[in-house]
C-alpha cells in the first residue's frame, strides 16, 4: 500500500505461521479407544498461514474476519504474549494491548492494587501511577468499588478498569481485541472518543472487532483474514463490505 510504504513502520509482520495441537481424546476411555483403533489423539490445526503486513506508525487498522480465521491469534503475536512458530514479529515502541478481559489482573487483589501491578507490567513507574491513579480510577468510574478485590467485578468492570490503564501509559501502539463489546453504550461511547484522541496524536492503533460502525469511525485501514490467510487489505470500506455481505 503506497500509504503505508511512505510511513515509518510501527508493526512488521513477516512470514508468520502459528499452529496450535487439537485434542481428540478427553477420558481415558477415548485414548484407550484411539489407541485400539490406531486413532490419532492429537491433530495439528495451522491458525495462522503464512502472514505478511506492516503496518505504518500513526495508522488506524482494523483486522476482520470470520469467527476462528486467526484475529485475535494474529493481535496475541502483535503482543508478544504469543510466539510465531515461523516467521517473525517486530513491533517499534510501547505496546499496550486490551486482549482478553481480565488478562494481566489478579483476582484476589484489589482494583487499586491491579492498576498498580498493570501499570508496572506495561512498563511505568511507581511514581508515574501514583501521579495518574486518579485519573485511571476517574475514566474507568468505578470507584466505589476500586478498593473490592476483582474476582467480585462484573466482566465490564474489568473491562473499564484495565481499559483505563491501558490508555493511561505512554503508549505508541494500542491493541484492541473485542473486549470493548462488553461495556455498556455510554463507555464504549467515551472509549471511541479516547481512540479518536489517540489516532490524533499520531499513535498506531489496531483493533479486532465485529462492530462495523465502530471500525468505520475509527479506522482507515482493514484488513481481512479468512482461515489464517490475508485475503484483502486495503480501504476499510473494501474490508466491511467484504464481511458484512
Ligand atoms: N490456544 C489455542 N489452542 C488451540 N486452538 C486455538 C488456540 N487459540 C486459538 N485456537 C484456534 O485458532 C483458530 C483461530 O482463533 P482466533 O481466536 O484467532 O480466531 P478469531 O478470528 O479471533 O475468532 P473470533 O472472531 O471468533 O474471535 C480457531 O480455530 C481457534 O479454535
Amino acid at each position: 500500500m503506497s500509504t503505508t510504504q511512505t510511513l515509518r513502520p510501527s508493526i512488521i509482520i513477516d512470514g508468520v505461521k502459528k499452529h496450535f495441537t487439537l485434542n481428540h481424546a478427553f477420558s481415558l476411555k477415548d485414548t484407550v479407544v484411539s489407541w485400539f483403533k490406531r486413532r490419532k489423539l492429537t491433530s495439528q490445526f495451522e491458525a495462522l498461514k503464512g502472514v505478511d503486513i506492516s503496518i505504518g506508525e500513526g495508522q488506524s487498522v482494523a483486522i476482520l474476519g470470520f469467527n476462528g480465521s486467526g484475529k485475535s491469534t494474529l493481535l496475541k503475536l502483535i503482543s508478544g504474549v504469543m510466539e510465531p512458530d515461523e516467521g517473525q514479529v517486530l513491533t517499534r515502541g510501547r505496546v499496550a494491548g486490551l486482549i482478553e478481559v481480565g488478562a494481566g489482573f489478579h483476582p484476589e487483589l484489589s482494583g487499586r492494587e491491579n492498576v498498580f501491578l498493570n501499570a508496572a507490567i506495561l512498563g511505568m513507574k511507581k511514581h508515574e501511577i501514583e501521579g495518574r491513579y486518579d485519573e485511571i480510577v476517574a475514566f474507568s468510574e468505578i470507584e466505589q468499588f476500586i478498593d473490592q478485590e476483582v474476582k467480585h467485578y462484573s466482566s465490564g468492570m474489568f473491562m473499564r478498569l484495565a481499559f483505563s490503564v491501558a490508555i493511561h501509559v505512554e503508549l505508541d501502539v494500542l491493541l484492541v481485541d473485542e473486549i470493548l463489546s462488553v461495556g455498556d453504550a455510554p463507555f464504549r461511547e467515551k472509549c471511541r472518543l479516547k481512540f479518536e484522541e489517540l489516532i490524533a496524536q499520531g499513535k498506531t492503533l489496531v483493533i479486532v472487532s465485529h462492530d462495523m460502525e465502530m471500525v468505520r469511525e475509527l479506522c482507515t485501514r482493514g484488513i481481512v483474514i479468512n482461515r489464517g490467510e490475508v485475503v484483502y487489505d486495503g480501504d476499510v470500506e473494501g474490508a466491511i463490505a467484504l464481511v458484512d455481505a
